[in-house]
C-alpha cells in the first residue's frame, strides 16, 4: 500500500458488523479514518465497497503502517469480541504507541477486565465504550456509553458526539464514570434488552399458542401496540420480523427458524454481578434461564409427551399489551436498581437520568418510556423508577392486565417465566410483612442460624425453643 504515514485523524481494529458500520459513520463524519482487519482480504473488500466514502478511509496492510497511518495523539478503537482478543490486540499496539496515546475498546467487553486494562496502560489512556444499536446503530448513529479519564474521554467526545444517535438534537452518548462505568452500564442495558426480548418473546407465545394467531396477526398487533406506549425498536422490529415471510418456502420466517436462542454472555453477566451485590433482576433471570432452556429442545419434546399440550386462552388485545407495558416498566426499574447499587459500591456516582436520556435513541432498548424514566429518575433520585409517582400511576393502570394475562397463561400451562417474574417482584415489594421470617425459624431450626424478634429489633442471634420434628 502506498505511503500512508500521519494520514488519519483515527483508527480503527476490527471491520466486522460492529467494526465495519462505525467506521463508515466516522468517515462520513468527514474524518480521516486508517483500518486495520486481521484478515486482510476483509480490509480490501470493505474500502472497495465504501463508495463516496473511501477517499476518508486509510486501508492499511499491517499493524505497523495502521498505527503509524494515525496522527498522534493516536486515538485507535478496537472492534473486536470480548476477552482474549481484546487483550492480544492491546498487547500487539502497545510496542507502537507512545504515552498519551488513546486506545478505546468499544465492544462488549466484561467491565471488571475493562478495569484491569485500564490500571494496566500505564502512559496509554484507556476508555472503555459500550456501543448500542446493532448494525444499523453503528452505522446510522449509536448510543454509547464511555468509562475513563477525563482525558482519554476529552480525546473522544468530539468524534463520538458526531456519531451518536440524536434524541431531539442531544447526542445519546456520555462519559458515565471512571474505568470500567461505560462497559458496566453497557452490560446491564444488555441485561435488560434480554428481559424485553423474553417478554416479547412471551406475549408471542400467547397468541401462537394459545389463542391460534398466525405469524401475521402476531405482526399486525406488535405493529399496532409501536403507535402507543410500548412503541420501542424491539417492539418496531418485532412487527417486522412476524409480517416477513421467507422467499425459499413462502412460509413465515418466524414459523422457520428453529426456536434455540443464542446468548454471548452480556445477561448472565448482569444477574451473576446482581446477585453478588443484592440487587436482583429477577426478569433478567428468566430470561437467561428461558435462553438456555431454548437450547434444551429433546428434553422440551420429552416434556410434551409425558405432561401433554397446554390450553388455549381467552385474553384481548388490551390485556396481552398492558401486561407487556407493565413487565416492561419493571425490567427497566431492575436494571435502574442495580445501576444504583453499582454507582454506590462501586463509588461511580453514576448519572441514571443521563443515562436514560442516552438511551433514547440509537440503542437496542430504545424506547418512548425512556424520556419520562430520565424525568422520573431526575424528580426522585434514588428512588426505585416502579414507585416513582408517573410509573407507580402506569402499573396501577396495566398491573390487572398483567395479572389476567400471567393468570390465564399458568391456568393454560403456557410458559410466562419472565411476565410471571415481574409480577412477582412488584407483589414481593407490596407485601409489608414477608413471609422470611419462616425462612429464619427454619435456619435456626436446623442449623441454630439465629434470627431477630419484631419485638426487640437489633437485638440479633436469638435462637427458638424448637422442639424436635
Ligand atoms: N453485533 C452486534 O449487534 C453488536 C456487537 N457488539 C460487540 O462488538 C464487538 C464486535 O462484534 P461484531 O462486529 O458483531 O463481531 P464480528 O464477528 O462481526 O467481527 C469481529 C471482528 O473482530 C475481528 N477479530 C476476531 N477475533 C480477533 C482476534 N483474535 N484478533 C483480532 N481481530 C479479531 C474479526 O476479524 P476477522 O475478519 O479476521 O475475523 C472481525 O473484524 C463484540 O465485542 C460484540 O459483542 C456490540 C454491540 C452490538
Ligand atoms: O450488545 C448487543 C446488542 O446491544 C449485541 O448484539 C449482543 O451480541 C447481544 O447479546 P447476545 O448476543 O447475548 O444476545
Amino acid at each position: 500500500m502506498s505511503d500512508t504515514r500521519d494520514t488519519a485523524e483515527i483508527g480503527l481494529i476490527g471491520l466486522g458488523t460492529m467494526g465495519a458500520n462505525l467506521a463508515l459513520n466516522i468517515a462520513e463524519t468527514g474524518h480521516r479514518i486508517a483500518v486495520w482487519n486481521r484478515t486482510q482480504a476483509r480490509t480490501e473488500t470493505f474500502v472497495d465497497e465504501a463508495g463516496d466514502l473511501a477517499p476518508n478511509l486509510v486501508p492499511t496492510a499491517s499493524l505497523a503502517e495502521f498505527v503509524s497511518a494515525i496522527a498522534r495523539p493516536r486515538r485507535i478503537i478496537l472492534m473486536v469480541p470480548a476477552g482474549e482478543a481484546v487483550d492480544d490486540q492491546i498487547d500487539a499496539l502497545r510496542p507502537l504507541l507512545d504515552a498519551g496515546d488513546v486506545i478505546v475498546d468499544a465492544g462488549n467487553s466484561d467491565w471488571q477486565d475493562t478495569r484491569r486494562r485500564t490500571a494496566a496502560a500505564g502512559e496509554i489512556l484507556y476508555l472503555g465504550l459500550g456501543v448500542s444499536g446493532g448494525a444499523e446503530g453503528a452505522r446510522n448513529g449509536p448510543s454509547m456509553m464511555a468509562g475513563g479519564s477525563d482525558r482519554a474521554w476529552a480525546a473522544l467526545e468530539p468524534v463520538l458526539t458526531l456519531i451518536a444517535a440524536r434524541f431531539e438534537g442531544d447526542p445519546c452518548v456520555a462519559r458515565l464514570g471512571p474505568d470500567g462505568a461505560g462497559h458496566y452500564v453497557k452490560m446491564v442495558h444488555n441485561g435488560i434488552e434480554y428481559a424485553d426480548m423474553q417478554m416479547i418473546a412471551e406475549i408471542y407465545g400467547l397468541m401462537r399458542d394459545g389463542m391460534g394467531r398466525g405469524a401475521a396477526e402476531v405482526g399486525a398487533a406488535f405493529a399496532r401496540w409501536n403507535e402507543g406506549p410500548l412503541a420501542s425498536y424491539l417492539v418496531e422490529i418485532t412487527a417486522a420480523v412476524a409480517r416477513t415471510t421467507d422467499p425459499e418456502t413462502s412460509r413465515p420466517m418466524l414459523d422457520v427458524i428453529a426456536d434455540r436462542a443464542g446468548q454471548k454472555g452480556t445477561g448472565r453477566w448482569t444477574v451473576i454481578d446482581a446477585q453478588t451485590r443484592a440487587a436482583p433482576l429477577p426478569a433478567v433471570e428468566a430470561a437467561v434461564t428461558a435462553r438456555v432452556l431454548s437450547g434444551e429442545a429433546a428434553a422440551r419434546a420429552e416434556g410434551a409427551e409425558i405432561f401433554g399440550a397446554a390450553g388455549t386462552l381467552d385474553l384481548s388485545d388490551a390485556d396481552l399489551e398492558g401486561a407487556l407495558l407493565a413487565a416492561k416498566i419493571l425490567a427497566y426499574s431492575q436494571g435502574f436498581s442495580l445501576l444504583a447499587a453499582a454507582s454506590a459500591e462501586e463509588g461511580w456516582d453514576l448519572p441514571l437520568p443521563r443515562i436514560a436520556e442516552i438511551w433514547r435513541a440509537g440503542c437496542i432498548i430504545r424506547s418512548a418510556l425512556l424520556d419520562e424514566m430520565a424525568t422520573a429518575l431526575t424528580e426522585v433520585p434514588g428512588q426505585r423508577l416502579a414507585f416513582a409517582p408517573a410509573f407507580a400511576d402506569r402499573l396501577r393502570s396495566h398491573l390487572p392486565a398483567l395479572r389476567r394475562t400471567v393468570a390465564a397463561a399458568v391456568a393454560a400451562g403456557l410458559p410466562v417465566p419472565a411476565l410471571a417474574s415481574a409480577l412477582g417482584y412488584l407483589d414481593t415489594l407490596r407485601q409489608p410483612r414477608g413471609t422470611a421470617n419462616l425462612i429464619q425459624a427454619q435456619r435456626d431450626y436446623f442449623g441454630a442460624h439465629g434470627f431477630e424478634r419484631v419485638d426487640r429489633p437489633g437485638q440479633t442471634g436469638l435462637h427458638g425453643p424448637w422442639t424436635d420434628a
